[in-house]
């Protein structure tokens, strides 16, 4: 057994969790970074490499205090960031700027193009990843930066998923040649998978745009998933970490995949992961590919089985967007969510307010609320957008299943379902089945059993969840809410896919996208 170190970098702050791989949690610390985002053009969301290293110092030097422990006695660290979050670097791994974060929503040209073309040579790569290119994924991000960034262009070496640059980064790796990269995160987002070879075809990537020839090379480097070691931590970075050097780190991967591992995600469950955005997760042993879901990758979440990810492009930031336009915080605004009965509010809230992720995959959505009347408060709106987010979740689900995946349990985890427990009621009501919530799950436990992994202590991923896990406290439906929740999800759908321009006739497809459009400034 031993000590050992799971990072999990957030969408506004890393996390470091200490744990003893035999007992359990230790110590936590967290540091956040800025999010830069601007007004005039809300597509836009980019982070630093230097502040992300700068906090991850801050946050393990928390960690160790607050778990009382030595740092040369730690014996792995392991690496989980948000995704596609993409730094375009030299050879010598250093960033030509700042990181698309993954809700960077600028390559929608880049992502259309790439499903255009797509489709047109009928790449299978492409129903993989539920029918659709995001612009929230690698390859319309890189194209991005490539078509506006005429002059960084010669210096341009290759692009790093946000997990890989970190792992390269503490382990000290100084060229281009010696990268290695996460199978999951390179699956679900750059279209990388065994069953074609790796990468689509260069042919199909120059015809998506010049700017891409020879790119296939450039993201070259070892593609592995999270049981093989990428390498040992550095002199440099052990000194500025107060750990060890030489502790093995694996090879990383995306947020999302290893808090469902740390939520103890088996064949059968599903896991919400429920935070700024929303993950869905699942794994199984052979799943076809589904329309909508954005991404079956095999290696992805568990490193011998298929992983399913599907999501909600805003969650916990709808809910903090909602608090700030009333002058409060959300922990302010949700005393006293527990007193709403389910429909209440009679308002119905789209949670679009960061675009549709998945099932309709369309960025250029707006979020909805309908049903205000004069006497309607900022909290109303708290409670309709948690149910929003729960009718979401359940469209996901329910594709997902059409799709093949067995549901037996449903599992929230995540930072808020810790902090919230009016939405895991809420969740349990709408989706009108028992939701498990990890008690006192930490964000990064996840991470832990991966370094745990490394440092030898445990032989396969469920040995080190069974040791690991927290136990669950059950949220059982409560029988009444069905009588409300069964027809407001009726009117959800019709909404959903009426805005969403999924239904037939698509006839209000075109009203928020059209809202976007007439908002931008005139030149
Ligand atoms: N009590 C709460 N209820 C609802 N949302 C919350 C609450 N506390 C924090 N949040 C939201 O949770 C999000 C952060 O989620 P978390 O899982 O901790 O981080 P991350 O998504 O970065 O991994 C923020 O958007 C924040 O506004
Ligand atoms: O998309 C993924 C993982 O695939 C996430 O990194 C992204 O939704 C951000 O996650 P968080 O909401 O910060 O936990």
């Amino acid at each position: 057994m031993a000590i050992v170190a799971g990072v999990d970098f957030g969408t506004l702050s890393v996390r470091a969790t200490l744990v003893d791989d035999g007992k359990g949690p230790l110590g936590l610390g967290t540091a956040e970074y800025p999010l830069r985002r601007k007004r005039e053009d809300p597509d836009h969301a980019s982070q630093s490499h230097a502040d992300h290293l700068e906090a991850l110092t801050l946050a393990m030097k928390r960690a160790l205090a607050s778990a009382g422990i030595d740092g040369a006695d730690v014996a792995a660290l392991a690496v989980d960031t948000t995704g596609s979050t993409v730094v375009m670097v030299d050879e010598a791994l250093r960033p030509l700027g700042d990181y698309y974060l993954w809700c960077d929503h600028r390559a929608k040209a880049e992502a259309e193009r790439i499903t255009e073309v797509a489709k047109a040579e009928n790449l299978e790569a492409l129903r993989w990843c539920g029918g659709a290119y995001s612009s929230e994924f690698g390859l319309a991000k890189l194209l991005h930066w490539l078509r506006h960034n005429p002059d960084g262009r010669g210096r341009f070496a290759t692009a790093l998923e946000h997990c890989d640059m970190m792992v390269a980064t503490l382990t000290g790796v100084t060229h281009v040649s010696q990268i290695r990269r996460s199978v999951c995160a390179m699956g679900h987002k750059w279209m990388w998978n065994p069953r074609w070879g790796g990468l689509p075809p260069q042919d199909f990537l120059s015809k998506v745009d010049p700017l891409l020839d020879g790119i296939r090379d450039r993201l070259g480097g070892l593609y592995g998933t999270s049981d093989t070691v990428a390498g040992r931590l550095s002199e440099k970075w052990a000194a500025r970490l107060g750990l060890k050097p030489g502790i093995p780190v694996p090879i990383g991967a995306l947020d999302a995949h290893w808090d469902a591992i740390g939520a103890g995600c088996r064949i059968g469950d599903a896991v919400n992961v429920v935070g700024t955005s929303t993950c869905v997760m699942a794994i199984g042993p052979d799943v076809p590919p589904i329309q909508g879901v954005s991404g079956v990758v095999p290696g992805s979440i568990h490193p011998s089985l298929v992983g399913i990810e599907a999501g909600l492009s805003a969650t916990g930031d709808m809910f903090e967007a909602i608090a700030r336009r009333a002058g409060t915080s959300i922990r302010a605004l949700s005393e006293g969510l527990e007193r709403y009965r389910p429909g209440e509010t009679g308002l119905l809230r789209l949670a679009w307010d960061n675009g549709d992720r998945n099932v309709l995959s369309r960025p250029d959505l707006g979020g909805i609320t309908l049903g205000w009347n004069l006497l309607h408060t900022a909290q109303d709106e708290l409670f309709a957008a948690i149910e929003g987010a729960a009718f979401h979740t359940r469209i996901i689900l329910e594709r997902m299943m059409e799709g093949g995946v067995p549901v037996k349990r449903v599992v929230n985890a995540g930072g808020i379902p810790q902090n919230n427990p009016v939405l895991n009621q809420v969740y349990a009501n709408v989706l009108g089945r028992p939701v498990l919530v990890p008690d006192g799950l930490p964000t990064g436990l996840g991470s832990s059993i991966f370094a745990s992994l490394a440092a030898g202590s445990y032989p396969d991923v469920e040995s080190a969840q069974d040791a690991i896990c927290r136990p669950y406290r059950v949220f059982e439906p409560d029988p009444a809410a069905r009588a409300v929740y069964e027809p407001l999800y009726g009117l959800f759908r019709t909404l959903y896919f009426g805005f969403g321009g999924a239904a037939a006739p698509a006839a209000l497809g075109h009203v928020l996208p059209e809202l976007k459009r007439l908002a931008r400034p005139r030149s």
